[in-house]
Order: structure tokens, then sequence, then C-alpha cells
């Protein structure tokens, strides 16, 4: 599927280097030559202009395999005809088609690039999107351009040298080749992509078979509900914004870049290594950039590449050498790459099926206008501008329009990172750079909990039978004779409310709710729990001591039932209106244990009579939850004694305990309560 997609990519690079040579091959003469080639990229990018909206409002309508599968047929076609039509016409007719072929090409790219963008999410399981992208997003932009040429330049070798270097000998013109050679990469695409069934399916496909009496929306009707979707939704917002932000400093930076290496002292050669600087940095950024960040939320992680990358063009015309600007581009280029992986997942992820075409049609069509008009202008600017030098020792200061230019653009994209930044945080009141700084270093930080009064929250984890009740207990007898008012509660079934939704859920019954609604349930009982028990008593200043919170939903529908965790998670968070516990104790034990203590108990509800493989999941993803934020968590090994497991506890909670008036302080008032040698310990595995 990929190779398919990657060959269609290879097809539009190779289409754009073959077309422009050959117009410009079919005439002589600086000039002409000059107009033919930038003719022909213009030809490439004026129907966006035109058509990428249309486009998005077709691909949500009609179904995307079809629709790629014709566009490839129809590029194929066209792609084949550019070398015909020049064997049987004449040279004008023949770069007059070049011309109409290549805006023909165009067009149908524009309907072909947002059925393929909105079709990954739905052929590629959630948590596994961002990688999809990482590679289409590395083929499209690093393998592919570098193969096309390529495949251009070892062609080109290869027929001249079937003819001892003479090109007068040749019997067919390379770029010809190259085109016919470009025709069939788009039918081999056409045919593989009709095998993919998947891509058919989505909400947008749905929705004709959807309700009867429901009418579609007009193309013009859904045109204009895809750009009220994008200007009244604060995350499109957001990522356009930003996109637009960096897409035209990265303009400015191609604009300006032949003056600026002039600056350098350089010529051309500068200019493409400054060039090349850009797209290995671009390249860099999308292949280790979610490794480098891993937990950090993929909205500050778009913007602040985009700050990272406007940081770097705006230093970059402070260079006084290449050996700082090629850094500083490379840094550019890492921050744009990042920043457009982490914009096309988080489109991906978080607009509806039935708006994708649109939403990525319209942030396709307006980067390259935003590109071209940052191109133009800058060029343009630099040109007027003119410049002149400071002498600075061993150095001169060029100080010139184009180092105006590229500080302002550098400027520019780093107030659009801090409007995208407004726009979209998911993270309120967590500053970024601590945050950044945490996952750097391993963890991102919690969101802290919207919490007035000061209370202090304590939840316990962990799968059947791990003892959580028996911990929680002592915990809170503990904690009750040391003068705390503590509550005492769980989850599901904590108030009357939740203990009817405890027994719909758990009970064995013929009409057991989905995995969706199982979801809901648990989600509902936190909720009201959240608004009736927990966040009262935190307010008044008490002790929560909740047995299982958001982590057993995580666990247990999430990885459980295979329900996406980022819905999991996102739903709970609103449930609970983003409140976070102040620590998890997580009673790790083996399936097999907790689960013959609990059948010990009696007999078993619905969750603890699903299989083994169900509860391994559940255990590991506990376990991978603790370890995002060992700070927050502790994980005990649930197989030792009650008695030991409750020392631990003790111990962990007691720095946690503010000292009231009245209330004797808890970390000197129960020496038999700290186990030797395990004080103050942050420690993320204990009693193993
Ligand atoms: N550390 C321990 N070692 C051995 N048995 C234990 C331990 N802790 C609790 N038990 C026993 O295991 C059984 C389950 O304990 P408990 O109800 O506290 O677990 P739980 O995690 O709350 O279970 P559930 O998942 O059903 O809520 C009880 O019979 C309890 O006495
Ligand atoms: C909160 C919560 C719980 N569950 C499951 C886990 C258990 O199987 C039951 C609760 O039983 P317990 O004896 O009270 O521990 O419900 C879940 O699947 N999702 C949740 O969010």
């Amino acid at each position: 599927m990929w190779l398919t997609f990657g060959l269609s990519s290879l097809g539009d690079w190779l289409g754009l280097l073959a077309t422009s040579l050959f117009a410009a091959g079919q005439v002589t003469g600086s000039t002409a030559k000059g107009l033919a080639f930038g003719g022909v990229v213009v030809a490439r990018l004026l129907p966006t202009i035109v058509l990428g909206p249309l486009a998005g409002a077709f691909v949500d309508r009609f179904d995307r395999r079809l629709t790629m599968v014709v566009c490839d047929l129809i590029r194929f076609v066209l792609f084949a005809s550019i070398p015909l039509v020049a064997v049987v016409g004449s040279v004008p007719v023949a770069v007059v088609w070049a011309l109409i072929a290549t805006f023909a090409i165009e067009v149908v790219g524009m309907f072909w690039n947002p059925a393929k963008e909105a079709s990954v999410p739905n052929l590629v399981p959630r948590e596994q999107l961002e990688a999809a992208n990482q590679l289409s997003l590395i083929a499209t932009y690093g393998v592919t351009p570098l193969l096309a040429v390529a495949i251009g330049a070892g062609l080109n070798r290869f027929l001249l040298s079937l003819v001892q270097d003479d090109p007068t000998r040749l019997a067919i013109n390379p770029n010809d080749v190259a085109l016919y050679l470009n025709a069939l990469t788009f039918l081999v695409a056409a045919l593989v992509t009709a095998t993919i069934k998947e891509i058919s399916t989505g909400e947008g496909r749905l929705r004709r078979s959807g309700p009867a009496g429901v009418p579609e929306p007009s193309l013009p009707t859904a045109l204009l509900d895809g750009w009220k979707y994008a200007g009244r939704t604060p995350l499109v917002r957001g990522l356009v914004l930003g996109i637009l932000g960096a897409f035209a400093a990265g303009g400015v930076v191609v604009g300006v870049g032949q003056f600026f290496a002039v600056g350098l002292g350089g010529g051309d050669a500068t200019f493409y290594l400054l060039f090349g600087a850009l797209f290995v940095g671009l390249a860099g950024g999308m292949a280790f950039g979610p490794s480098l960040v891993r937990g950090l939320s993929r909205r500050r992680w778009f913007c602040a590449s985009i700050g990272l990358s406007g940081f770097a063009v705006a230093v970059l015309p402070f260079s006084l050498h290449l050996t700082m600007a090629i850094p500083l581009t490379v840094l550019a280029g890492t921050g744009a790459g990042m920043a457009y992986l982490a914009g096309t997942t988080l489109l991906g992820a978080e607009v509806p099926d039935a708006m994708r075409g649109r939403v990525f049609a319209f942030v396709q069509s307006t980067v390259r206008v935003v590109l071209l008009l940052s191109i133009a202008v800058s060029s343009l600017l630099v040109g007027i501008g003119g410049g002149r030098k400071i002498p600075l020792g061993a150095f001169d200061l060029d100080l010139s329009a184009a180092r105006l230019l590229l500080l302002v653009s550098g400027v520019l994209a780093i107030v659009a990172s801090v409007f995208s930044f407004r726009a979209m945080d998911d993270k309120p009141g967590v500053p970024l750079f601590r945050d950044l700084y945490s996952t750097l270093r391993g963890h991102s930080l919690p969101v802290p909990g919207d919490r007035s009064g000061d209370g202090l929250f304590i939840v316990f984890e962990g799968g059947e039978g791990a003892g959580k009740s028996t911990q929680a207990r002592a915990l809170s007898d503990w904690l009750t004779a040391r003068g705390f008012e503590v509550v005492a509660t769980r989850e599901p079934g904590a108030t009357p409310l939740g203990r009817q939704i405890r027994s719909l859920i758990l009970d064995h019954s013929d009409d057991a709710p989905s995995a969706r609604s199982e979801a809901l349930l648990y989600a509902a009982d936190r909720a009201h729990h959240v608004a009736t028990v927990i966040r009262p008593a935190l307010e008044r200043g008490a002790i929560v001591v909740c047995d299982r919170y958001i982590d057993s939903s995580l666990a247990y529908q999430g990885a459980g039932r295979d329900l996406a965790p980022e819905d999991i998670e996102w739903l709970s968070r609103w449930a609970t209106a983003e409140l976070v516990p102040d620590l998890v104790i997580l009673l790790d034990v083996d399936p097999s244990i907790g689960l013959t203590r609990v059948g010990d108990r009696g007999a078993v509800d619905r969750l603890e009579a699903e299989s083994r493989e169900f509860h391994e999941r559940v255990r590991r993803a506990f376990l991978d939850r603790a370890a995002t934020d060992p700070r927050r968590y502790l994980v005990l090994d649930a197989g030792s004694s009650a008695a030991m497991l409750s020392d631990r506890i003790k111990v962990r909670v007691a720095p946690l305990l503010k000292v009231r008036p009245g209330v004797p302080d808890p970390e000197s008032a129960d020496p038999e309560s700290a186990a030797p040698g395990a004080e103050g310990s942050d420690v993320s595995m204990e009693a193993r």
C-alpha cells in the first residue's frame, strides 16, 4: 500500500522534473527556455488555487478508492501523451500540449492528494497513524524527489552510454523515456490501489448509505461546511495558522536563498548547500522527531516545532559564515519537518472522517499559495532592496534585504507558533518549556487538576484481586487515626447512580454492553462520582482514597477491549474535567494469582470472567502507564504480604500529608509505620 502511494509520489516528482525539462528542451535561447520551464511550474501550481478546495468537498462525497484509481489512470494517459504529441505534432503544438497536460495533471493531483491523506487514518490503527504519516512524508519529501532525480540522471547516462555519448545518435530522447516510465508508475499505482478495499471505508462513504430521508448536502454547501468547520474549530485554526507560518518562512528562505548565499561570500554552490541542508533537516525532523519527544502532547510538539523553525530562520541572518548558516538551516528544516508530521497526524486523528478530505485540501491548497507568494514576493523584495557591507574585523557583515527578510519571516513564524499554541494547547497551566525539558528527560508533565481547596487525591489501581480494597482500607484507617478527614471511595459504584451503572456493566446479562457503551458507562459513573463526591471532598481539604480511577479505563477498555487509548483518555479527561490524582498506587499482580484470590471470594463478575489474555493486556497497560510518569506512580509487587505493602504505602504517602493545627505530624507520629530504609523514596517499583 505505502509502495503504491510512494509510486504515485515518485510519479509526481519525476513528472514535474521531466515535463519542465521537456518543455525547456523544445525551445532555444535562455529566455525562452526559462519561460517554458517556469510556465510548467506555474501550470502545476495554478489549479491548486482554483480547484483545491472544491476537490476536498468532492473527496468527502465520493468513494476515495475509485477517486484515486481514476486519477492515476488519467495521469497515466496524460503523461504518456506528452512525448506522443511531440512525435506527431509541430514544436509549438508539443510545448502547448505539455503545458495543457501539466495543468490537467495538477488538477487530477488535486483530487488524488486529499483522497490519499483522508484515507490514511482509516487504513491504520490510531496509535500507528504517526508512524504511517512519517513513512509517507519521508517517501514524499525525502526519498522520492531524490529517487526522481537519480532515475532521471541515471536514465540519461544510460541512454547516452548506448550511443557512445553522442546525443545526435539517440533514437529516442531520454526525457521521453522518463515520461513513459513515469506514466507507467501511475498505471501500476492505479492497479494496486484498486485492490485496497479499506480505502473506500470512512464516514464520507457510509453517509451516503446513512439514514433514509436525510438529504446529502450539495457540493457548494459541503465546501462551505468544510470552511466553517476549519474556522470554528480551534485545533484546525491553530494547525492551519502554524502550517502557513512555517511555509511562509520556508518560502522566504528559498526566495532569498541565492542572494543570502552571495552575502555569505558564496555562489550557486553555497545556495545548493543551504537548500540541501534544509532538506536534510526536514527529513531528520520527520524521521527522528517522534522518538525525541516521545510522550509530549502532539499539539505542543507541533507549536514548539514551528517556534524552533522560526527561531532558526530569525537567527540565520546573523550568520557571518557558511559554517554557522548550515547548522541553522538544518535546524530550520528540522522544525519544519517535525511540524509537518505532527500537523498531518493531528489533522488525521482529530478531524472527523466526513470532513477530512476538505480540511486536507484546504490546508494543501493554502500552503501552496502561501509558498508560491512568499517565494515570489521575497525574491522580488530582495532584488529591489539591495544591501551593503559592514566591516567586522575578520568578516564583513552583509547588511542586506535578504537578511532583513529572513529576520522578519523568522519572527513571523514565531508569532504564528504563539498564536497556534494559544488556539490549541491541551495542557493549560503546564509551562511549555518545563514540559519540554521534562519530556526530553523521559516523561511529560501531568495536567494539574483544576482544584480549589488543598485536599489530597490518592488512587489505587491494579488488576483483579491485587489487594486494592485491602490496602485502600488500611491506608484510610491509618489516615483517619491521624486525624485527617478521609473519604474512602471507589469506581464504579460509589454513588446511588453509580451503583445502578455498576450493575449495568458488571452483572451477567444477555444484553451485555458493547465495548464503546461499556467505556461510556464507566465514564458516566466517573463524571458523576468526581462531581458529587471527589471534587467537593478535595475542596473541603479532605484526603480522597479511591479504589480505581482513569487508569482502569485505559487498561480495561483501552488495552483489554482494544479501543483507542487516546479516545479513552480524552473521554476520561472530559468526564473528570481534567482531575488528575496526586498519587497513583499500582498494585501489580500476575493475573493468575489475582484471579485465584478473587475466585476464592465467590462468583466472578462479567469483567473478572474475561480471558487470561485480556487480563494480561490489562496488566501490561497499567505498567506502561506507570512508566510514563514515575514520580506520580508507586508500583508495588502485590504478591508481597498485605502488611509489607501497607508499610510501603505509608512511607510514600507520609511526605504528602500537610501538618494541620491539632493534627500530629504524620512523619514523626507513628514510628512503627515507617519501613526501615525506605523513607521519602520516589521509587517506581518497590517490594519486589
Ligand atoms: N497481599 C495479599 N496477599 C494475599 N492475599 C491478599 C493480599 N491482599 C489481599 N488479599 C486477599 O485477596 C482477595 C482480594 O483482595 P481485595 O478485595 O483487596 O482485592 P481487589 O484488588 O480490591 O479486588 P477487586 O479487583 O475485586 O476489586 C481478598 O480475599 C484478600 O483478603
Ligand atoms: C473503574 C473501572 C473498572 N473497570 C472494571 C475493573 C473490574 O473488573 C470492575 C470493577 O470491579 P472491582 O471489584 O470494583 O474492582 O470494573 C473497568 O473496566 N473500567 C473502569 O474504568
